[in-house]
């Protein structure tokens, strides 16, 4: 039966110099890991990779003093799937977060999210299958998506980028095969946004592009963006108030018709609940964003959906924050609606496989056994040496 012989961990930076409406990212960094077993493989032992998704700081500090201690004193066989053929993540969770009180979902959420992407490519490459294909095997969730809808995110803010930068910027993501793009709003005045949007408009239509307020208005200040954004009919307007303040939320959405999205700043079940109960978010056109990686990992994700579920909310309305590969497996087992991209930025852990194209907004899923970050030759150098 498989056994973890050790669990690695270090922190890189993800930074660039460009900022949304409420942080810069000049100084981003992550928390990668290792974890290492005992199951030979072509001479090595095979070990799963894992890392958080840009937007949280790295969490070395919980992974190495609470959460990797807690896998590596646990009972073995209770890691295990139920046959002991390959790790189980699902029973990881309670052990991960063992001793943690409820409520209050920070950074320990990201700690746990990284060691379940980990332990995801693990008992994946133990079976030998690429992780969509072990999804849907493992859960039962018949077959995967062959193609997952993916969108470039970009249009942020740096310093002296003009109008033609932008629209620069968003020829080059169509340019990539990507249909839909989005941009920043609310790091410059209503006036000046609506220059910016207009200015995009020029090179994408309405229905394809969407505008990301990263929670910066206040809700007088997300009325009157709402109002004046409504004649474009954009893809989505994104996170326009506090991802805490539901109230917010739900008044916006008697006032404005478009689709709304939010939730990647949610880090948990309880979170997910709160927001379907309070923030008047309707199944019918809004998108929830959920990033799985941040927010107890997909253990923790397959219980969101199943709660979604029973809210009457389709899969298909779920499109991640993240924009990487372990997202792209995620969204084609579950079927969601898609994934998130940032095409050139959060290197070296954002993005797809080196040799990934993007045809018509979709991306084709690698067979690589695991997520396949042996595909993305940067990356798999930097987690090589975590542990070699
Ligand atoms: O700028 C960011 O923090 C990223 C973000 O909101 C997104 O990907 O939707
Ligand atoms: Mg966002």
């Amino acid at each position: 039966m498989p056994r973890i012989i050790a669990i690695h961990e270090g922190t890189i930076p993800i930074s660039s110099s460009i900022a949304n409406a409420y942080i810069d990212f000049g100084r981003m960094d992550c928390s990668i890991v290792a974890i290492v077993s005992d199951v030979i493989r072509n001479g090595r032992p095979l070990t799963g990779y894992g890392f958080s998704s840009n937007g949280r700081y790295s969490a070395g500090e919980i992974i190495r003093r609470r959460i990797a201690p807690r896998l590596l004193e646990a009972d073995p066989d209770s890691l295990l799937t139920d046959d002991g053929v390959t790790f189980d993540p699902v029973k990881a969770l309670p052990v991960m977060t063992g001793d943690e009180k409820p409520g209050g979902h920070g950074e320990r959420s990201v700690a746990v999210g990284v060691l379940d992407m980990a332990l995801h490519d693990l008992a994946a490459k133990i079976e030998d299958k690429p992780l969509y294909r072990w999804l849907c095997d493992r859960h039962a969730l018949g077959e995967p998506d062959g193609s997952v809808f993916v969108y470039a995110a970009g249009g942020y803010y740096a310093p002296g980028r003009t109008l033609k930068d932008l629209q620069a910027e968003m020829r080059r993501f169509l340019g990539l095969g990507y249909t839909t793009v989005k941009m920043k709003i609310g790091g410059a005045s209503l006036r000046e946004d609506l220059r910016r949007v207009e200015a995009v408009l020029d090179v994408v239509d309405g229905a394809h592009l969407a505008v990301d307020a990263n929670g910066r208005f206040d809700l007088a200040t997300a009325l009157a963006y709402g109002a004046a954004l409504e004649p474009y009919g954009l893809a989505w307007y994104e996170e326009p108030g506090d991802p805490l303040d539901h109230a917010l939320h739900a008044t916006l959405s008697e006032q404005y018709p478009g689709p709304l999205a939010t939730g990647e700043n949610l880090f948990s079940l309880p979170d997910a609940r709160n927001l379907l109960r309070y923030a008047g978010m309707r199944p019918d056109r809004d998108l929830i964003q959920i990033d799985p990686v941040l927010s107890y990992g997909l253990a923790e994700y397959l219980r969101i959906q199943a709660m979604l579920q029973r809210h009457g909310w389709s899969a298909r309305r779920c499109i991640p924050h993240g924009g990487h590969q372990f997202a792209l497996h995620i969204a084609a087992a579950l079927k969601l609606g898609g994934n998130e991209s940032y095409p050139g930025e959060f290197e070296p852990t954002g993005g797809f496989a080196d040799n990934a194209t993007i045809e018509n907004g979709h991306l084709r899923l690698p067979d690589h056994p695991g997520i396949g970050l042996e595909n993305k030759a940067k990356l798999h150098q930097i987690l090589q040496s975590l542990h070699t």
